[in-house]
Protein backbone atom coordinates (compact mmCIF):
# COMPACT_ATOMS: atom_id res chain seq x y z
CA UNK A 1 0.00 0.00 0.00
CA UNK A 2 1.56 3.16 -1.04
CA UNK A 3 2.23 5.88 1.99
CA UNK A 4 -0.62 7.80 3.40
CA UNK A 5 0.14 10.80 2.33
CA UNK A 6 1.11 9.35 -1.55
CA UNK A 7 -2.63 8.51 -1.43
CA UNK A 8 -4.85 11.82 -1.32
CA UNK A 9 -5.37 11.73 -4.82
CA UNK A 10 -7.26 8.26 -4.71
CA UNK A 11 -8.95 8.83 -1.40
CA UNK A 12 -10.40 12.11 -2.22
CA UNK A 13 -11.62 10.15 -6.01
CA UNK A 14 -12.84 7.57 -4.18
CA UNK A 15 -14.94 9.99 -1.49
CA UNK A 16 -16.29 12.04 -4.10
CA UNK A 17 -17.73 8.82 -6.12
CA UNK A 18 -19.18 8.14 -2.76
CA UNK A 19 -20.88 11.16 -2.83
CA UNK A 20 -22.54 11.27 -6.52
CA UNK A 21 -22.61 7.61 -7.00
CA UNK A 22 -24.06 6.89 -3.22
CA UNK A 23 -22.37 2.90 -3.24
CA UNK A 24 -19.40 2.47 -5.13
CA UNK A 25 -16.74 -0.20 -4.36
CA UNK A 26 -14.28 2.41 -2.58
CA UNK A 27 -11.49 -0.03 -3.74
CA UNK A 28 -7.76 1.20 -2.39
CA UNK A 29 -9.91 2.68 0.84
CA UNK A 30 -9.40 1.16 3.88
CA UNK A 31 -12.49 -0.99 5.30
CA UNK A 32 -12.88 0.85 8.69
CA UNK A 33 -12.58 4.69 6.79
CA UNK A 34 -15.01 3.12 4.12
CA UNK A 35 -17.25 2.16 6.23
CA UNK A 36 -17.08 4.88 8.43
CA UNK A 37 -17.67 7.12 5.38
CA UNK A 38 -20.90 5.07 4.37
CA UNK A 39 -22.32 5.78 7.80
CA UNK A 40 -21.54 9.32 7.66
CA UNK A 41 -23.48 9.70 4.30
CA UNK A 42 -26.20 7.62 5.30
CA UNK A 43 -26.44 10.01 8.62
CA UNK A 44 -26.22 13.29 6.28
CA UNK A 45 -23.28 14.65 7.29
CA UNK A 46 -22.40 17.31 5.11
CA UNK A 47 -18.97 16.24 3.57
CA UNK A 48 -18.17 20.50 2.78
CA UNK A 49 -18.69 21.90 6.65
CA UNK A 50 -17.70 21.48 10.45
CA UNK A 51 -21.43 21.19 11.84
CA UNK A 52 -21.00 22.02 15.19
CA UNK A 53 -23.24 21.15 18.33
CA UNK A 54 -22.28 22.52 21.21
CA UNK A 55 -23.18 21.33 25.11
CA UNK A 56 -23.30 22.82 28.42
CA UNK A 57 -24.35 19.87 30.91
CA UNK A 58 -20.36 18.36 30.98
CA UNK A 59 -19.78 16.46 33.70
CA UNK A 60 -16.47 17.94 34.78
CA UNK A 61 -16.25 16.52 38.02
CA UNK A 62 -16.15 12.88 36.55
CA UNK A 63 -14.11 9.77 38.04
CA UNK A 64 -13.40 9.92 34.07
CA UNK A 65 -11.58 13.07 34.48
CA UNK A 66 -10.45 12.38 37.82
CA UNK A 67 -8.39 9.23 36.61
CA UNK A 68 -7.61 10.45 32.67
CA UNK A 69 -6.10 13.86 34.09
CA UNK A 70 -2.52 12.81 35.55
CA UNK A 71 -2.05 10.28 31.97
CA UNK A 72 -2.88 13.86 30.42
CA UNK A 73 -0.24 15.28 31.83
CA UNK A 74 2.06 12.87 30.99
CA UNK A 75 1.13 12.86 27.17
CA UNK A 76 1.44 15.91 27.16
CA UNK A 77 4.55 16.23 28.63
CA UNK A 78 5.62 13.00 25.86
CA UNK A 79 4.37 15.12 22.67
CA UNK A 80 5.76 18.79 24.13
CA UNK A 81 8.29 18.87 20.70
CA UNK A 82 5.84 17.97 18.41
CA UNK A 83 3.39 20.87 17.33
CA UNK A 84 -0.18 18.45 18.70
CA UNK A 85 -3.08 18.20 21.12
CA UNK A 86 -4.05 15.78 23.55
CA UNK A 87 -7.94 15.60 23.88
CA UNK A 88 -10.52 13.53 26.21
CA UNK A 89 -14.11 13.01 25.57
CA UNK A 90 -17.07 11.70 27.01
CA UNK A 91 -19.02 8.84 25.70
CA UNK A 92 -21.31 11.27 23.80
CA UNK A 93 -17.61 12.44 21.77
CA UNK A 94 -18.10 15.78 23.61
CA UNK A 95 -14.45 17.43 24.34
CA UNK A 96 -14.24 17.31 27.71
CA UNK A 97 -10.19 18.25 28.10
CA UNK A 98 -7.91 19.84 25.57
CA UNK A 99 -3.92 20.20 25.95
CA UNK A 100 -2.13 21.95 23.14
CA UNK A 101 1.71 21.43 22.84
CA UNK A 102 1.54 25.06 20.61
CA UNK A 103 -0.69 27.67 19.72
CA UNK A 104 -1.20 27.19 16.33
CA UNK A 105 -2.48 24.04 16.43
CA UNK A 106 -4.55 25.33 19.27
CA UNK A 107 -6.25 28.07 17.12
CA UNK A 108 -6.38 25.69 13.99
CA UNK A 109 -8.55 23.43 16.17
CA UNK A 110 -10.59 26.28 17.35
CA UNK A 111 -11.66 27.12 14.02
CA UNK A 112 -13.08 23.45 13.32
CA UNK A 113 -15.04 23.38 16.99
CA UNK A 114 -12.42 21.02 18.35
CA UNK A 115 -12.84 22.80 21.83
CA UNK A 116 -14.04 21.68 24.96
CA UNK A 117 -18.19 21.42 25.32
CA UNK A 118 -18.41 20.72 21.08
CA UNK A 119 -19.40 17.20 19.95
CA UNK A 120 -17.29 15.28 17.35
CA UNK A 121 -19.63 12.37 17.00
CA UNK A 122 -19.48 10.64 13.83
CA UNK A 123 -23.13 11.20 12.98
CA UNK A 124 -22.51 15.13 13.49
CA UNK A 125 -19.12 15.33 11.68
CA UNK A 126 -18.68 12.39 9.87
CA UNK A 127 -14.98 10.17 9.98
CA UNK A 128 -12.82 11.86 12.76
CA UNK A 129 -10.52 10.30 15.68
CA UNK A 130 -13.34 10.41 18.35
CA UNK A 131 -16.73 9.71 16.69
CA UNK A 132 -15.49 6.83 14.69
CA UNK A 133 -13.84 5.13 17.65
CA UNK A 134 -16.94 5.52 19.70
CA UNK A 135 -19.02 3.86 16.48
CA UNK A 136 -16.19 1.37 15.49
CA UNK A 137 -15.49 0.42 19.47
CA UNK A 138 -11.58 0.54 18.01
CA UNK A 139 -8.47 3.02 18.36
CA UNK A 140 -8.45 4.10 14.95
CA UNK A 141 -5.63 6.79 13.13
CA UNK A 142 -7.37 9.11 10.68
CA UNK A 143 -4.92 10.45 8.57
CA UNK A 144 -5.52 14.02 5.96
CA UNK A 145 -7.90 13.02 2.94
CA UNK A 146 -9.45 9.75 5.26
CA UNK A 147 -11.36 12.70 7.07
CA UNK A 148 -15.42 12.60 5.89
CA UNK A 149 -15.63 16.45 6.04
CA UNK A 150 -13.32 18.65 3.87
CA UNK A 151 -12.19 21.77 6.96
CA UNK A 152 -10.99 18.28 8.58
CA UNK A 153 -8.73 17.02 5.70
CA UNK A 154 -5.57 19.07 7.10
CA UNK A 155 -5.82 17.52 9.86
CA UNK A 156 -4.62 13.94 11.42
CA UNK A 157 -6.07 12.37 14.71
CA UNK A 158 -5.38 9.05 16.66
CA UNK A 159 -8.67 8.29 19.29
CA UNK A 160 -8.32 5.47 21.27
CA UNK A 161 -11.57 3.86 23.29
CA UNK A 162 -11.73 4.07 27.27
CA UNK A 163 -13.71 1.38 28.46
CA UNK A 164 -14.89 0.63 31.96
CA UNK A 165 -12.99 -2.20 33.58
CA UNK A 166 -15.75 -3.94 34.87
CA UNK A 167 -18.27 -3.30 32.40
CA UNK A 168 -16.65 -3.13 29.29
CA UNK A 169 -18.30 0.06 28.66
CA UNK A 170 -16.67 3.28 26.55
CA UNK A 171 -17.08 5.99 28.77
CA UNK A 172 -15.23 8.50 26.75
CA UNK A 173 -12.38 8.77 23.92
CA UNK A 174 -8.63 9.99 24.15
CA UNK A 175 -7.11 11.23 20.83
CA UNK A 176 -4.30 13.36 19.77
CA UNK A 177 -4.63 15.36 16.94
CA UNK A 178 -2.23 17.37 14.63
CA UNK A 179 -1.83 18.97 11.17
CA UNK A 180 -2.30 15.79 8.58
CA UNK A 181 1.69 16.58 7.60
CA UNK A 182 3.33 16.26 11.17
CA UNK A 183 1.36 13.06 11.58
CA UNK A 184 3.21 9.68 12.53
CA UNK A 185 2.20 5.83 13.14
CA UNK A 186 2.95 6.36 16.80
CA UNK A 187 0.71 9.12 17.59
CA UNK A 188 -1.56 5.50 17.79
CA UNK A 189 0.62 3.85 20.15
CA UNK A 190 1.01 6.22 22.16
CA UNK A 191 -2.59 7.11 22.31
CA UNK A 192 -3.76 3.05 22.81
CA UNK A 193 -1.12 2.82 25.88
CA UNK A 194 -2.18 6.15 27.56
CA UNK A 195 -5.87 4.72 27.21
CA UNK A 196 -4.60 1.50 28.71
CA UNK A 197 -3.20 3.55 31.79
CA UNK A 198 -6.31 5.75 32.27
CA UNK A 199 -8.31 2.55 32.29
CA UNK A 200 -5.97 0.88 35.08
CA UNK A 201 -6.66 4.03 37.20
CA UNK A 202 -10.64 3.68 36.75
CA UNK A 203 -9.94 0.17 37.95
CA UNK A 204 -8.21 0.83 40.99
CA UNK A 205 -10.24 4.02 41.70
CA UNK A 206 -13.33 1.77 41.79
CA UNK A 207 -11.34 -0.53 44.27
CA UNK A 208 -10.99 2.56 46.22
CA UNK A 209 -14.68 3.52 46.16
CA UNK A 210 -15.37 -0.38 47.04
CA UNK A 211 -12.67 -0.98 49.52
CA UNK A 212 -14.61 1.95 51.63
CA UNK A 213 -17.92 0.10 51.41
CA UNK A 214 -16.19 -3.07 52.60
CA UNK A 215 -14.77 -1.39 55.54
CA UNK A 216 -17.55 0.25 56.63
CA UNK A 217 -19.58 -3.19 56.16
CA UNK A 218 -16.69 -5.14 58.12
CA UNK A 219 -16.80 -2.54 61.34
CA UNK A 220 -20.29 -2.72 61.39
CA UNK A 221 -20.58 -6.61 60.93
CA UNK A 222 -17.98 -6.89 64.01
CA UNK A 223 -20.21 -4.80 66.19
CA UNK A 224 -22.21 -7.81 66.78
CA UNK A 225 -24.64 -10.22 65.70
CA UNK A 226 -27.08 -7.67 64.18
CA UNK A 227 -28.14 -8.31 60.34
CA UNK A 228 -25.83 -6.06 58.43
CA UNK A 229 -26.66 -5.72 54.57
CA UNK A 230 -24.62 -3.27 52.34
CA UNK A 231 -25.29 -2.69 48.97
CA UNK A 232 -23.05 -0.77 46.64
CA UNK A 233 -23.29 0.02 42.73
CA UNK A 234 -22.64 -3.59 41.89
CA UNK A 235 -21.99 -5.48 45.39
CA UNK A 236 -23.81 -6.65 47.92
CA UNK A 237 -22.62 -7.77 51.03
CA UNK A 238 -24.96 -9.53 53.27
CA UNK A 239 -23.07 -11.24 57.22
CA UNK A 240 -24.80 -14.87 58.17
CA UNK A 241 -27.07 -13.07 60.56
CA UNK A 242 -28.80 -11.11 57.65
CA UNK A 243 -28.53 -14.28 55.10
CA UNK A 244 -30.72 -16.60 57.22
CA UNK A 245 -33.31 -13.49 58.79
CA UNK A 246 -35.17 -13.10 55.45
CA UNK A 247 -36.66 -14.89 52.18
CA UNK A 248 -35.41 -14.00 48.82
CA UNK A 249 -37.96 -11.78 48.24
CA UNK A 250 -37.87 -9.97 51.11
CA UNK A 251 -33.87 -9.56 50.52
CA UNK A 252 -34.42 -8.70 47.29
CA UNK A 253 -36.98 -5.71 48.36
CA UNK A 254 -34.80 -4.91 51.10
CA UNK A 255 -31.69 -4.48 48.57
CA UNK A 256 -34.04 -2.41 46.35
CA UNK A 257 -34.51 -0.08 49.52
CA UNK A 258 -31.06 0.77 49.85
CA UNK A 259 -30.05 1.01 46.34
CA UNK A 260 -32.41 4.14 46.29
CA UNK A 261 -31.31 5.36 49.82
CA UNK A 262 -28.44 5.83 47.92
CA UNK A 263 -29.43 9.03 46.59
CA UNK A 264 -31.14 10.48 49.51
CA UNK A 265 -30.12 11.59 52.56
CA UNK A 266 -26.48 9.98 54.60
CA UNK A 267 -27.35 8.55 57.80
CA UNK A 268 -31.64 7.35 58.65
CA UNK A 269 -33.80 5.03 60.49
CA UNK A 270 -36.45 3.61 58.17
CA UNK A 271 -39.15 1.40 59.34
CA UNK A 272 -40.75 -0.34 56.43
CA UNK A 273 -42.89 -3.71 55.50
CA UNK A 274 -41.46 -6.45 53.54
CA UNK A 275 -43.31 -8.00 50.52
CA UNK A 276 -43.84 -10.90 53.25
CA UNK A 277 -46.13 -8.67 55.81
CA UNK A 278 -42.28 -9.00 57.66
CA UNK A 279 -41.79 -5.49 59.42
CA UNK A 280 -38.35 -4.18 59.47
CA UNK A 281 -36.13 -1.40 60.73
CA UNK A 282 -33.22 -0.64 59.03
CA UNK A 283 -30.40 2.00 60.64
CA UNK A 284 -28.50 2.71 57.32
CA UNK A 285 -25.26 5.16 56.55
CA UNK A 286 -24.21 5.85 53.30
CA UNK A 287 -20.68 5.77 52.55
CA UNK A 288 -18.69 8.21 50.31
CA UNK A 289 -15.04 8.06 48.69
CA UNK A 290 -13.57 10.67 47.17
CA UNK A 291 -16.84 12.28 46.20
CA UNK A 292 -18.83 9.02 45.08
CA UNK A 293 -21.31 7.36 46.86
CA UNK A 294 -19.75 4.19 47.43
CA UNK A 295 -23.23 2.68 48.52
CA UNK A 296 -25.09 2.07 51.88
CA UNK A 297 -24.75 -0.22 54.79
CA UNK A 298 -27.78 -1.20 56.59
CA UNK A 299 -28.13 -2.83 60.22
CA UNK A 300 -31.63 -4.36 60.11
CA UNK A 301 -33.66 -5.77 62.38
CA UNK A 302 -37.22 -7.71 62.59
CA UNK A 303 -40.12 -5.56 64.62
CA UNK A 304 -42.08 -7.34 66.72
CA UNK A 305 -46.07 -6.96 66.36
CA UNK A 306 -45.61 -4.34 70.24
CA UNK A 307 -42.66 -2.28 68.04
CA UNK A 308 -44.92 -1.84 64.45
CA UNK A 309 -43.46 0.44 61.80
CA UNK A 310 -44.77 3.65 61.19
CA UNK A 311 -45.96 2.61 58.12
CA UNK A 312 -47.74 -0.28 58.96
CA UNK A 313 -50.83 1.47 59.08
CA UNK A 314 -50.67 1.27 55.63
CA UNK A 315 -51.57 -2.52 55.44
CA UNK A 316 -54.58 -2.04 57.38
CA UNK A 317 -57.92 -1.08 55.42
CA UNK A 318 -59.25 2.23 56.30
CA UNK A 319 -61.92 3.49 54.06
CA UNK A 320 -61.10 6.54 52.42
CA UNK A 321 -63.36 9.20 52.11
CA UNK A 322 -65.85 9.07 49.24
CA UNK A 323 -64.95 10.27 45.90
CA UNK A 324 -61.37 10.15 47.06
CA UNK A 325 -58.28 9.68 44.43
CA UNK A 326 -56.51 6.51 43.87
CA UNK A 327 -55.54 4.88 47.23
CA UNK A 328 -51.40 5.53 46.93
CA UNK A 329 -50.74 2.37 48.82
CA UNK A 330 -52.96 0.16 46.23
CA UNK A 331 -50.70 1.17 43.54
CA UNK A 332 -47.29 1.53 44.97
CA UNK A 333 -46.05 -1.70 47.25
CA UNK A 334 -42.21 -1.26 46.99
CA UNK A 335 -40.33 -0.52 50.10
CA UNK A 336 -38.94 2.82 48.73
CA UNK A 337 -42.83 4.02 47.99
CA UNK A 338 -43.98 2.39 51.66
CA UNK A 339 -40.87 4.16 53.25
CA UNK A 340 -42.38 7.48 51.85
CA UNK A 341 -46.51 7.11 52.75
CA UNK A 342 -44.81 5.85 56.41
CA UNK A 343 -42.79 9.23 56.77
CA UNK A 344 -45.77 11.27 55.35
CA UNK A 345 -48.51 9.30 57.80
CA UNK A 346 -46.59 9.72 60.51
CA UNK A 347 -45.97 13.43 59.87
CA UNK A 348 -49.60 14.61 59.03
CA UNK A 349 -50.92 12.28 62.26
CA UNK A 350 -48.63 14.43 64.38
CA UNK A 351 -49.60 17.76 62.17
CA UNK A 352 -45.96 18.31 61.09
CA UNK A 353 -45.46 20.27 57.94
CA UNK A 354 -44.13 17.95 55.62
CA UNK A 355 -42.38 18.46 52.20
CA UNK A 356 -42.28 15.38 49.42
CA UNK A 357 -39.89 15.51 47.14
CA UNK A 358 -39.90 13.75 43.75
CA UNK A 359 -39.25 14.41 40.12
CA UNK A 360 -42.05 15.91 38.63
CA UNK A 361 -45.48 13.49 38.09
CA UNK A 362 -43.88 11.12 40.60
CA UNK A 363 -47.04 10.94 42.69
CA UNK A 364 -45.73 13.42 45.17
CA UNK A 365 -49.49 15.40 45.53
CA UNK A 366 -51.59 11.90 45.00
CA UNK A 367 -50.09 10.17 48.06
CA UNK A 368 -50.17 13.43 50.32
CA UNK A 369 -54.11 14.10 49.12
CA UNK A 370 -54.62 9.87 49.51
CA UNK A 371 -52.77 10.13 53.16
CA UNK A 372 -54.62 13.13 54.09
CA UNK A 373 -57.51 11.22 53.23
CA UNK A 374 -57.10 8.60 55.47
CA UNK A 375 -55.81 9.99 58.43
CA UNK A 376 -59.12 12.70 57.77
CA UNK A 377 -61.56 10.78 56.24
CA UNK A 378 -64.12 13.72 56.18
CA UNK A 379 -60.98 16.22 55.59
CA UNK A 380 -60.33 18.63 52.29
CA UNK A 381 -56.91 18.95 50.34
CA UNK A 382 -56.17 22.30 48.95
CA UNK A 383 -53.84 22.59 46.22
CA UNK A 384 -52.06 25.34 45.61
CA UNK A 385 -49.68 25.96 42.77
CA UNK A 386 -46.22 27.13 41.88
CA UNK A 387 -47.59 30.23 39.64
CA UNK A 388 -50.42 31.08 42.40
CA UNK A 389 -47.51 32.14 45.41
CA UNK A 390 -45.59 33.18 42.50
CA UNK A 391 -48.29 35.75 41.95
CA UNK A 392 -49.12 36.61 45.55
CA UNK A 393 -46.92 35.35 48.47
CA UNK A 394 -47.92 37.20 51.17
CA UNK A 395 -51.67 36.71 50.80
CA UNK A 396 -51.35 32.43 50.10
CA UNK A 397 -49.70 33.29 53.58
CA UNK A 398 -52.46 34.84 54.88
CA UNK A 399 -54.40 32.29 53.97
CA UNK A 400 -52.46 29.26 55.06
CA UNK A 401 -52.38 30.79 59.03
CA UNK A 402 -55.64 31.65 58.87
CA UNK A 403 -56.92 27.74 57.10
CA UNK A 404 -59.13 25.43 59.52
CA UNK A 405 -57.17 23.33 61.53
CA UNK A 406 -56.84 19.49 61.50
CA UNK A 407 -59.19 18.04 58.48
CA UNK A 408 -57.82 21.12 56.31
CA UNK A 409 -54.07 19.98 54.26
CA UNK A 410 -52.63 22.90 52.15
CA UNK A 411 -50.17 21.46 49.89
CA UNK A 412 -47.96 24.01 48.18
CA UNK A 413 -46.89 22.08 44.83
CA UNK A 414 -43.05 22.38 43.40
CA UNK A 415 -41.33 25.25 46.26
CA UNK A 416 -38.13 24.76 44.31
CA UNK A 417 -39.58 26.84 41.22
CA UNK A 418 -40.43 29.88 43.07
CA UNK A 419 -38.23 32.79 42.90
CA UNK A 420 -35.91 33.69 45.56
CA UNK A 421 -37.73 36.51 46.44
CA UNK A 422 -41.54 34.84 46.60
CA UNK A 423 -40.06 32.31 48.78
CA UNK A 424 -38.24 34.65 50.92
CA UNK A 425 -41.43 36.54 51.63
CA UNK A 426 -43.40 33.34 52.29
CA UNK A 427 -41.08 31.90 54.30
CA UNK A 428 -41.11 35.20 56.63
CA UNK A 429 -44.98 35.23 56.55
CA UNK A 430 -44.83 31.86 58.09
CA UNK A 431 -42.92 32.96 60.80
CA UNK A 432 -39.31 31.81 59.11
CA UNK A 433 -39.81 27.70 60.85
CA UNK A 434 -39.56 29.27 64.15
CA UNK A 435 -43.04 27.30 64.89
CA UNK A 436 -44.88 24.94 62.89
CA UNK A 437 -47.37 26.11 60.46
CA UNK A 438 -50.54 23.29 60.99
CA UNK A 439 -52.06 21.62 58.36
CA UNK A 440 -49.44 22.32 55.77
CA UNK A 441 -47.04 20.32 53.14
CA UNK A 442 -45.64 20.58 50.03
CA UNK A 443 -43.70 19.25 47.20
CA UNK A 444 -40.17 19.66 45.28
CA UNK A 445 -38.05 18.50 43.16
CA UNK A 446 -34.48 17.39 44.89
CA UNK A 447 -31.20 18.09 44.37
CA UNK A 448 -30.98 21.51 42.14
CA UNK A 449 -28.27 24.19 42.67
CA UNK A 450 -29.53 26.08 45.79
CA UNK A 451 -32.30 24.37 47.56
CA UNK A 452 -35.20 27.17 48.62
CA UNK A 453 -35.19 28.74 52.03
CA UNK A 454 -38.73 27.91 52.06
CA UNK A 455 -37.76 24.15 52.89
CA UNK A 456 -37.05 25.40 56.80
CA UNK A 457 -40.75 25.08 57.20
CA UNK A 458 -40.76 21.81 56.92
CA UNK A 459 -39.73 19.76 60.01
CA UNK A 460 -40.44 16.30 57.84
CA UNK A 461 -39.41 15.21 54.41
CA UNK A 462 -39.79 11.92 52.22
CA UNK A 463 -38.93 11.00 49.15
CA UNK A 464 -40.62 9.35 46.45
CA UNK A 465 -38.82 7.45 44.05
CA UNK A 466 -39.47 8.19 40.25
CA UNK A 467 -41.37 5.43 38.32
CA UNK A 468 -38.19 3.99 36.73
CA UNK A 469 -36.67 3.09 40.08
CA UNK A 470 -40.26 1.48 41.04
CA UNK A 471 -40.83 -1.26 38.75
CA UNK A 472 -42.47 -3.67 41.41
CA UNK A 473 -45.05 -0.60 41.20
CA UNK A 474 -45.84 -0.56 37.42
CA UNK A 475 -48.42 -3.50 37.16
CA UNK A 476 -50.58 -2.06 40.05
CA UNK A 477 -50.13 1.30 38.85
CA UNK A 478 -51.47 0.45 35.49
CA UNK A 479 -54.43 -1.70 36.81
CA UNK A 480 -55.16 1.73 38.93
CA UNK A 481 -54.88 3.89 35.94
CA UNK A 482 -56.98 2.08 33.65
CA UNK A 483 -59.34 1.62 35.98
CA UNK A 484 -59.72 5.53 36.61
CA UNK A 485 -59.45 5.93 32.51
CA UNK A 486 -62.01 3.28 31.70
CA UNK A 487 -63.77 2.45 34.76
CA UNK A 488 -67.17 0.75 33.18
CA UNK A 489 -64.40 -1.84 30.72
CA UNK A 490 -62.72 -4.68 31.00
CA UNK A 491 -58.85 -3.76 29.73
CA UNK A 492 -55.70 -5.11 30.67
CA UNK A 493 -52.59 -5.04 28.77
CA UNK A 494 -50.95 -8.07 27.19
CA UNK A 495 -47.78 -9.64 28.40
CA UNK A 496 -45.54 -7.68 25.55
CA UNK A 497 -46.89 -4.08 25.89
CA UNK A 498 -46.24 -4.99 29.65
CA UNK A 499 -42.58 -5.43 29.47
CA UNK A 500 -42.04 -2.44 27.52
CA UNK A 501 -43.98 -0.43 30.47
CA UNK A 502 -41.43 -1.93 32.54
CA UNK A 503 -38.57 -1.67 30.49
CA UNK A 504 -39.19 2.29 29.22
CA UNK A 505 -37.68 4.81 31.40
CA UNK A 506 -40.86 7.25 32.26
CA UNK A 507 -39.02 10.49 32.10
CA UNK A 508 -42.49 11.84 32.72
CA UNK A 509 -43.06 9.68 35.70
CA UNK A 510 -46.25 8.34 36.36
CA UNK A 511 -48.12 11.46 34.71
CA UNK A 512 -46.61 10.06 31.47
CA UNK A 513 -47.70 6.30 31.89
CA UNK A 514 -51.09 7.69 32.65
CA UNK A 515 -51.18 9.68 29.26
CA UNK A 516 -49.44 7.02 27.17
CA UNK A 517 -52.31 4.03 28.44
CA UNK A 518 -54.94 7.17 27.28
CA UNK A 519 -53.51 7.29 23.89
CA UNK A 520 -53.31 3.41 23.77
CA UNK A 521 -57.41 3.64 25.00
CA UNK A 522 -58.09 5.54 22.22
CA UNK A 523 -56.61 3.12 20.01
CA UNK A 524 -58.37 -0.08 21.78
CA UNK A 525 -60.89 0.92 24.04
CA UNK A 526 -61.87 -2.54 25.06
CA UNK A 527 -60.05 -5.96 25.72
CA UNK A 528 -56.22 -6.23 25.67
CA UNK A 529 -54.29 -3.79 24.38
CA UNK A 530 -51.17 -4.59 22.97
CA UNK A 531 -47.35 -3.21 22.31
CA UNK A 532 -47.94 -1.59 19.45
CA UNK A 533 -51.16 0.29 20.79
CA UNK A 534 -49.22 2.58 23.20
CA UNK A 535 -46.82 5.31 21.85
CA UNK A 536 -44.34 4.89 19.47
CA UNK A 537 -41.25 6.27 22.01
CA UNK A 538 -42.45 3.72 24.94
CA UNK A 539 -40.28 1.15 22.74
CA UNK A 540 -37.36 2.84 22.71
CA UNK A 541 -34.68 3.68 25.34
CA UNK A 542 -32.51 5.98 23.58
CA UNK A 543 -28.61 6.46 25.64
CA UNK A 544 -29.09 10.11 25.39
CA UNK A 545 -31.16 12.87 25.19
CA UNK A 546 -33.03 13.05 21.95
CA UNK A 547 -33.68 16.01 19.54
CA UNK A 548 -36.97 16.83 17.93
CA UNK A 549 -35.50 15.68 14.87
CA UNK A 550 -34.07 12.24 16.31
CA UNK A 551 -37.73 11.91 17.56
CA UNK A 552 -39.24 11.98 14.69
CA UNK A 553 -36.42 9.65 13.42
CA UNK A 554 -37.19 7.17 15.42
CA UNK A 555 -40.79 7.48 15.66
CA UNK A 556 -40.84 6.56 11.84
CA UNK A 557 -38.67 3.34 12.59
CA UNK A 558 -40.93 1.94 15.18
CA UNK A 559 -44.15 2.46 12.93
CA UNK A 560 -42.38 0.28 9.73
CA UNK A 561 -41.10 -2.07 11.97
CA UNK A 562 -43.99 -2.24 13.84
CA UNK A 563 -46.28 -2.27 10.25
CA UNK A 564 -43.80 -5.00 9.32
CA UNK A 565 -44.25 -7.42 12.48
CA UNK A 566 -40.26 -6.57 13.58
CA UNK A 567 -39.37 -7.48 10.07
CA UNK A 568 -36.26 -5.67 9.84
CA UNK A 569 -35.47 -6.33 6.07
CA UNK A 570 -38.72 -5.28 4.89
CA UNK A 571 -38.67 -2.30 7.47
CA UNK A 572 -35.40 -1.00 5.78
CA UNK A 573 -37.05 -0.96 2.34
CA UNK A 574 -40.00 1.18 3.76
CA UNK A 575 -37.92 3.28 5.08
CA UNK A 576 -35.46 3.74 2.01
CA UNK A 577 -32.74 3.00 4.23
CA UNK A 578 -29.66 0.49 3.58
CA UNK A 579 -30.09 -2.47 6.62
CA UNK A 580 -27.12 -1.61 7.97
CA UNK A 581 -27.91 1.88 8.52
CA UNK A 582 -31.06 0.79 9.86
CA UNK A 583 -29.60 -1.96 12.17
CA UNK A 584 -27.54 0.97 13.67
CA UNK A 585 -30.36 3.42 14.14
CA UNK A 586 -31.85 0.55 15.91
CA UNK A 587 -28.88 -0.03 18.77
CA UNK A 588 -28.62 4.42 18.60
CA UNK A 589 -32.25 4.29 19.54
CA UNK A 590 -32.52 1.51 21.73
CA UNK A 591 -35.61 0.32 20.29
CA UNK A 592 -37.15 -3.09 21.06
CA UNK A 593 -40.01 -4.20 18.15
N1 LIG B 1 -50.26 6.14 42.97
C1 LIG B 1 -50.98 6.64 41.95
N2 LIG B 1 -52.08 6.04 41.53
C2 LIG B 1 -52.80 6.54 40.50
N3 LIG B 1 -52.47 7.66 39.82
C3 LIG B 1 -51.37 8.29 40.20
C4 LIG B 1 -50.55 7.83 41.27
N4 LIG B 1 -49.50 8.65 41.39
C5 LIG B 1 -49.66 9.60 40.45
N5 LIG B 1 -50.79 9.39 39.74
C6 LIG B 1 -51.29 10.21 38.62
O1 LIG B 1 -50.16 10.78 37.96
C7 LIG B 1 -50.34 12.18 37.72
C8 LIG B 1 -49.28 12.99 38.45
O2 LIG B 1 -49.41 12.80 39.84
P1 LIG B 1 -49.15 13.98 40.88
O3 LIG B 1 -49.86 15.24 40.46
O4 LIG B 1 -49.41 13.43 42.22
O5 LIG B 1 -47.59 14.19 40.65
P2 LIG B 1 -46.57 15.18 41.35
O6 LIG B 1 -45.40 14.38 41.74
O7 LIG B 1 -47.26 15.97 42.41
O8 LIG B 1 -46.07 16.08 40.16
P3 LIG B 1 -46.68 17.41 39.52
O9 LIG B 1 -46.37 18.52 40.46
O10 LIG B 1 -45.96 17.48 38.22
O11 LIG B 1 -48.18 17.15 39.35
C9 LIG B 1 -51.76 12.49 38.19
O12 LIG B 1 -52.60 12.40 37.06
C10 LIG B 1 -52.08 11.39 39.16
O13 LIG B 1 -53.45 11.12 39.15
Amino acid sequence: MPERSDRTPSLTGARVHLIEDADPALRGVPDHVAASWRRSLSCGVDPRAVAHSYSTDLDLGSRLIRCAQPVIEQLAEEIAGAPMCVALTDDRARLLIRRDSDSCIGRALDRVYFARGFGYAEDTVGTNGVGTVLESGTSVQIVGAEHFVEPLQVFACAGAPIRDPFTGRIDGVLDISCRSEDSTPLMLSLVRSAAARIERNLLLDRDRVQQALFELYSRVDARGHDAVLAVGRRVVLANTAMQTLLGPADRGALEDHLRFAMSGPAGLDDRLVLPSGTPVRVRRSTVSAGGDVAGVVGVVRVLDDDHPPAGSATRTSRPLASGSGPAPDEAGTSPAWRAAAAIVEEALRADVPVVVLGEPGSGRATLLAGIHRRVHPAGRVVLVAAEEVEAAPAAVAERLLRAGRGAELHVLRDVDRLSPPAAQTLLDRLGGGARPVEGLAATAAPGGAAPSPLLAVFAASASVPPLRHRSADAPALVRSLLGELAPQRRIRLDDEAMRLVLRYRWPGNVRQLREALAAALRVRPVGCIRAQDLPTYCSSVPRTALRPVDEAERDAIVTALRATGGNRVAAAAELGLARSTLYRKIRHYGISV
